[in-house]
């Protein structure tokens, strides 16, 4: 805020005095304050007299609010902090992510990043976690409305028939975002089309809908018989739900990690047998996920993927199907194979929450902040490192399964029982 100080407290308090009397709305602090910061701050002390409660905490943060407003928020009045932990080094051996990650954890989870750490220590002594991204793209899905099945039938036939023009049209939004191909389903007179992107080192979600509403609306003004846009998302994405969709044709991005465990290596690390590690996850996550009924077959994918998330400025919401997945175990000549499967993990290193300062060291740790040289080798590079610190969390919550240490874990390191390591 440039400028004398008492002008600038005089406008804040007139601002404040505005909103508690209910002259003012929340959101109009930015315009009369012409600036982001001071209007933050008004709103906030408005606040703590409205409510009666104080917010210096919130209040308290290295956040420019004038590079942040119209791109990632709207009244702000502050940040939350969560703390951040590390876990590694992990040795990850992709195509994308090649060599040892120190991978920072943000969470308030007491024994997490013990564990994560814990389970990178076991991978890494073994030789490290080879990861693929076997498959790539965000996906958006208008729904369309007809009169009935047989025009919803000629609906398709017609997209399918003109898909140069409408790639052209999708892609005539964007620099980077590339059209793969156009999902057709149908149910009864409705119609979606599942765009599928690849959106290189962007998650995505921005991009994809731009592009579909840019192709949506050509399809409509072009295509000659009766059909009308329902909804630009019609579900069939699927984001920030979990669906079968997701798991069975992916989203964002599909990466597989798998390690070798030593035996003497799970035996002396993980405290647990590679057989116990086995037949835990087969109950558990295999037995255990079906009885309940559960769409994903794991035990705490989502504990890594939102601690990383947040660290590294995801959208929180996706947790939802980024951590659905599977993980499976063999026992080979006493050593412990485990991989894990995330069909749907969308992930980007710019655009979203990754621009902010914290979120983007966070991704300078692990070498992945901002554009890939090649577009797009950044954020696979990240998805390769995700599924890999996924792999060390599951194995070691199997292990301490197996070795019945969970309550004692977070006996000592969830309440308090032990301060330090020493
Ligand atoms: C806590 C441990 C790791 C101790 O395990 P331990 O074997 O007693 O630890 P240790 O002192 O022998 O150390 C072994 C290694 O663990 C790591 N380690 C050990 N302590 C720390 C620490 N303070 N800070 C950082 N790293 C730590 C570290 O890598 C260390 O090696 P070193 O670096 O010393 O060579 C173990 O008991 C454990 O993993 N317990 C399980 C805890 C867990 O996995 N919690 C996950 C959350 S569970 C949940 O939220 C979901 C759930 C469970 O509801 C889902 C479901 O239904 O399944
Ligand atoms: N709109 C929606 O329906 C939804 C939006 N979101 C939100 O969308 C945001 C994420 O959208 P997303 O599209 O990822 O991000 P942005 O909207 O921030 O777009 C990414 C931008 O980065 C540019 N860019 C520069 N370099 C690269 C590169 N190497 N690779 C890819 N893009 C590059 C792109 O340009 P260009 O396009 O010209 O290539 C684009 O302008 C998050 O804030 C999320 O919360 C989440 C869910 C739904």
């Amino acid at each position: 805020m440039a400028g004398d100080s008492g002008s600038w407290n005089e406008k804040i308090e007139e601002v404040v005095k505005g909103i508690v009397e209910g002259r003012i709305r929340l959101h109009e602090a930015d315009r009369i304050l012409g600036n982001a910061n001071a209007a933050a701050l008004a709103r906030r002390l408005a606040l703590e007299r409205m409510l009666g409660v104080g917010l210096s905490s919130i209040g308290s943060t290295i956040l420019d609010f004038e590079e942040i407003v119209g791109r990632n928020i709207e009244n702000p009045i502050g940040a939350v902090q969560v703390p951040v932990g590390v876990a590694g080094p992990l040795r990850v051996n992709g195509e994308y992510a090649r060599g040892d990650f120190y991978v920072p954890l943000a969470t308030t989870e007491g024994a997490l990043v013990a564990s994560i750490n814990r389970g990178a220590k076991a991978v890494t002594l073994s030789g490290g976690a080879r990861a693929r991204v076997i498959h790539d793209g965000m996906t958006r899905a208008p729904a369309f409305w007809t009169p009935g099945i047989d025009e919803a039938v000629r609906f398709v036939r017609w997209v399918r028939e003109r898909i140069e023009d409408i790639r052209r049209e999708a892609e005539s939004t964007t620099r980077h975002g590339r059209l793969i191909e156009v999902q057709p389903f149908i149910a009864g007179n409705i119609v979606w089309l599942r765009f599928v992107y690849s959106t290189a080192d962007a998650m995505g979600m921005n991009m994809a809908t731009i592009a579909t509403d840019r192709a949506a609306e050509w399809i409509l003004k072009n295509y000659p018989g009766t059909a009308r846009l329902v909804a630009i998302s019609g579900n069939m994405c699927t984001d920030k739900k979990p669906a079968m969709i997701n798991m069975l044709l992916g989203r964002g991005k599909t990466v597989v990690a798998e390690a070798v465990i030593k035996r003497d290596v799970a035996l002396k690390v993980l405290k647990a047998a590679p057989e116990d590690i086995d037949a835990v996850n087969r109950v558990k996550n295999l037995l255990g996920s079906a009885r309940a009924g559960s769409m994903s077959y794991n035990a705490h994918f989502a504990n890594i993927i939102a601690a990383i998330f947040i660290a590294t400025g995801q959208d929180v919401a996706q947790v939802v199907e980024s951590s659905m997945g599977y993980t499976w175990t063999e026992v080979r000549d006493g050593d412990l194979y485990i991989s894990v499967t995330l069909p749907s993990l969308e992930v980007g290193t710019v655009g979203g929450g990754t621009r902010l300062p914290t979120q983007r060291e966070a991704l300078a740790m692990l070498g992945a902040a901002g554009g890939g040289d090649p577009p797009g080798t950044n954020a696979r590079k990240l998805a390769e490192i995700i599924a890999a610190t996924v792999l060390a969390g599951e194995l070691n919550l199997l292990a301490a399964l197996a070795a019945n240490e969970l309550a004692r874990a977070h006996r000592l390191l969830g309440r308090g029982g032990a301060r330090s390591r020493g």
